[in-house]
């Protein structure tokens, strides 16, 4: 699904990504772990084609046999929310501040798929509905509901044309540790039931370990180790990753996890 070879992102005074290799099955569940400034944020910039123009880059980033590298901004944009899509840090951000919840989640409906209002609406009230929020959020605007509530909006609306892999940059660093635990559960429920691949990036095992199946550990803009998570867990190779796994507060195997996904919110 996603290939990435020999990764180089490089600002003119300095190489930043080191020739990253990175994998992605189809409905796989891959994290990206490593410190903040490890380069976690430009490799998933590099991926959706939003570097910013100050940046170089060089290698190869095929996304289902398309060398992304080498599109255009038109077809890349064609790309996004049907076959990639993404959730950030700051959900706010994702947000247009300026129109409705439903206005924001029924957007990549109206780039890519010609529906009517009404069924466009309908698919929103459903998407709201498999994220655990109410219908009568629709009609509040992004300033009108909390940070928990607006990255499950953000999640509604980067699922809703079904893409195939789904990027999540650090999705619940900026949320409390309950709101946090709902968000991950309901990124695993739902690209599941989508059969959406995942790459989830964090600096924190204890939240890679709910989600994610397999895990690159990146130090420095270099992947320093890769593997099955249980593996990587149970046996870690590398100094850098002993000490990510030392700093978790609690470890888990994606999947053993029973809480309720829309506490605390
Ligand atoms: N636009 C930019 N111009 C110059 N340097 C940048 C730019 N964006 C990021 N960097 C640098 O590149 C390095 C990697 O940054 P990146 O944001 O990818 O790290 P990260 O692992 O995502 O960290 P965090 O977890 O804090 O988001 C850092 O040293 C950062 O300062």
């Amino acid at each position: 699904m996603i290939d990435i070879k020999n990764l180089v992102i490089s600002t003119p005074s300095q190489e930043i990504v080191h020739g990253v290799d990175l994998h992605i099955d189809k409905a796989e569940r891959v994290g990206l772990i490593g410190a903040s400034g490890s380069g976690k944020s430009l490799i998933v910039q590099a991926i959706l084609g939003i570097l910013p123009p100050s940046m170089s880059v060089q290698g190869e980033i095929f996304v289902n046999s398309r060398n992304v590298l080498q599109m255009s901004d038109t077809e890349r944009a064609s790309m996004r929310g049907t076959v990639m899509s993404a959730v950030f840090q700051n959900p706010m951000t994702a947000l247009n501040p300026m129109v409705t919840v439903e206005k924001n989640i029924e957007l990549p409906l109206k780039m890519h798929y010609s529906l009517s209002r009404d069924e466009r609406h309908s698919r929103v009230e459903e998407a709201l509905t498999h994220v655990g929020l109410e219908r009568e959020i629709m009609s509040r605007y992004p300033s009108q509901i909390s940070g928990g509530q607006a990255q499950r909006v953000a999640i509604a609306e980067a699922l809703i044309g079904h893409p195939q892999v789904l990027i999540a940059d650090e999705p619940t660093t900026a949320l409390d540790s309950i709101v946090q635990q709902g968000i991950i559960n309901l990124l695993v429920q739902r690209t599941e039931h989508q059969g959406a691949a995942v790459l989830f990036t964090s600096h924190d095992f204890s939240v890679i370990s709910r989600v994610a199946q397999r895990c690159y550990v990146i130090n420095n803009g270099e992947i320093v180790e890769e593997g099955d998570l249980e593996s990587i867990i149970n046996s870690p190779h590398h100094d850098y990753t002993v000490q990510l796994i030392e700093a978790a507060r609690d470890i888990a195997i994606s999947g053993n996890d029973t809480v309720d996904s829309s506490r605390g919110e």
